[in-house]
């Protein structure tokens, strides 16, 4: 049996006094997706960095495809989560000066990957996302919807098995919203990778093939259709 992409067993991380998770679990199989919603400050974010091993949890296990993040060794964590992770932010969080090609492309340059291959690979995924006209445009007169169209095509280039999406549609109107889901709800099918997003957008939560509430350290799950956001933590 092959292992779930991620695997999450008893996460309990604390800031400072607060704890965000207690003692959560989660998973998320290859070609599926996960949305996690919550209150403002209630931890969603934390997660994601858990995930990916920028944080250090008091306690659990994370794993994805098999390898216990907490056991990488410092040296071996930054290549581990180009090649494994995948995140897409609120903002695109592209460097603005660089085009979108060679935003694209750069996870794969850092990698080691010759130039011709990094930047075929790049061009390709930016066509396959809807932005091959805007390959040589600098990122910083690309729309919001190109930008996170661009920023998720760098987060692809290394083809992760697992994409991290913080709030990707937080900053677009509602009808780029839609239009940037579609593209993100497609991609486990299309790509294989388990997609885990976060966001307060529950039209958007709803999109995925499941759901979960983080509320007061505790991940719910909830149907879908009945999960409900609020501003605050209040914790
Ligand atoms: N590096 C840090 N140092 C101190 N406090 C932090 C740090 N990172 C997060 N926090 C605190 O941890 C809590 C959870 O933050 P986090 O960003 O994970 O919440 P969130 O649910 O993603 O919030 P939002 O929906 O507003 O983005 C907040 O109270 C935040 O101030």
């Amino acid at each position: 049996m092959t292992a779930p992409t991620l695997e999450v067993r008893g996460l309990t991380c604390a800031i400072g006094r607060r704890t965000l998770l207690r003692q959560a679990d989660l998973s998320a199989e290859a070609g599926t997706s996960l949305s996690v919603m919550g209150p403002s400050g209630s931890g969603k974010s934390t997660l994601l960095s858990c995930l990916a091993g920028l944080h250090t949890p008091q306690a659990g296990t994370i794993r994805v495809v098999g390898t216990d993040v907490a056991a990488l060794r410092p040296g071996q964590a930054a290549a581990w989560r180009l090649r494994t992770i995948g995140f897409v932010y609120q903002f695109g969080e592209l460097l603005p000066e660089l085009s979108a090609v060679e935003n694209a492309a750069l996870p794969l340059l850092i990698a080691g990957r010759g130039r011709r291959d990094a930047y075929g690979t790049a061009e390709s995924l930016l066509a396959e996302l809807g932005v091959g006209e805007v390959a040589d445009s600098p990122a910083s007169v690309l729309s919001g919807g190109e930008r996170q169209r661009v920023a998720v095509a760098r987060a692809l280039s290394t083809r992760p098995p697992l994409v991290l999406a913080d709030e990707p549609t937080g900053a677009l109107d509602e009808r780029t919203t839609d239009d940037v889901c579609d593209m993100l709800f497609r991609l486990p099918a299309r790509y294989g990778c388990a997609l885990v997003l976060v966001t307060h957008n529950p039209v958007v939560a709803h999109r995925a093939d499941r759901l979960l509430t983080l509320r007061e350290g505790a991940l719910h799950d909830s149907a879908p259709g009945t999960a409900h956001d609020t501003t605050t933590a209040g914790a």
